[in-house]
């Protein structure tokens, strides 16, 4: 007959720790550490007991233990994977996951599993990170996807789907909508005397005047080349016209080769629509078709659009 094993706490790896039932007189006095603790702390078994568990812990987990911990004990019986902070003998501090249970009868005791958690820590630590990349990388690859190159203005994907939204609000609070197209005049004429990194030089420089003049409200956006195109919610016709007229003067103070940049403009509203046709497709096409009758007309003008 093999001479049978007595297994004790002393043998297993976790920390096992042993206090008072908390209803009881001097509850978080420590009455019992296995040689686990012994080692997790770094300090002698013998020197644990009679300290208090309080000590031990940092005051962020003091707080924890007695709002969350200790109440859940004393209600369920028993407590599982909570995280707290424990300081070592060397002044460390050492995330803990704790499982304690409370043993029944007038001498009840809670006994304490604790398992060092440095590394399990680390890794949740490290999954933050990762995720807090990742949103940012799905952010920056979003931002791409809605924003124009060149000019840091939205694209026209993103200037139609704005439009979508703005025009359903315009249809539900019976407000008017205006979309204004804007194209550069003779803008190949720059390229091939300026050069292509000139052209880009200017279609800068032509964004960033649009911007600065657009409201916070408004979506000004490039189309595609050199044509641009504002959507304008809460804005009538005539309104739009208005600020047609002094996107032409804005414009004029940008120089090529000494002479004033100049645009041609197209301007359609809402307000002209039947509730059906009224769809930013419809009103797109209608100022765009204005803009090439003022290219016709002689450029560096604006028009309306003929609904
Ligand atoms: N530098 C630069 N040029 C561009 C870009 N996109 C389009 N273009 C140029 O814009 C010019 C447009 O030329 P056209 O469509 O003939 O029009 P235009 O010369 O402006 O003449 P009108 O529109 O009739 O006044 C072409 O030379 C295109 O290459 C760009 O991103 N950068």
């Amino acid at each position: 007959m093999p001479q049978q094993k007595h297994w004790g706490p002393d043998d297993f790896p976790c920390a096992c720790l042993v206090t008072a039932s908390p209803d009881k007189q001097g509850g978080q006095q420590l009455l019992f550490a296995n040689a686990g603790a012994a080692k997790l702390l770094g300090i002698a078994s013998e020197a644990l007991v009679g300290r208090k568990l309080t000590e031990l812990l940092t005051p962020a987990s003091n707080i924890m233990l007695d709002t969350y911990l200790l109440p859940l004990l004393l209600h369920e019986g028993e407590c599982d994977e909570v995280m707290l902070d424990i300081k070592t003998a060397e002044g460390q501090t050492i995330p803990v996951v704790i499982n304690a249970s409370l043993t029944a009868g007038d001498q009840g005791h809670i006994c304490w599993s604790l398992f060092g958690a440095t590394r399990r820590n680390q890794l949740d630590q490290e999954l933050v990170k990762a995720r807090r990349q990742l949103e940012s990388y799905s952010e920056q690859l979003y931002q791409l996807s809605v924003t124009d190159e060149l000019t840091g203005l939205v694209n026209r994907r993103q200037l139609k789907r704005r439009a979508e939204q703005l025009l359903a609000q315009a249809k539900r609070s019976k407000s008017p909508i205006s979309v204004v197209v804007l194209d550069i005049d003779k803008f190949k004429q720059v390229n091939d005397t300026q050069g292509h990194l000139a052209g880009d030089e200017i279609l800068k420089r032509l964004a960033a005047v649009l911007r600065a003049h657009a409201r916070e409200s408004d979506v000004v956006g490039r189309y595609g080349g050199e044509e641009f195109s504002f959507v304008l919610p809460d804005t009538c016709e005539a309104d739009a016209v208005i600020l047609a007229r002094r996107l032409h003067a804005l414009v004029g103070e940008i120089q090529v080769a000494g002479q004033p940049l100049t645009i041609s403009i197209g301007v359609a509203s809402s307000e002209r629509l039947e509730e059906e046709v009224n769809a930013y497709e419809t009103l797109f096409e209608l100022a765009d078709r204005a803009m090439y009758e003022a290219k016709m007309a002689g450029r560096n003008q604006t028009l309306v659009a003929r609904y």
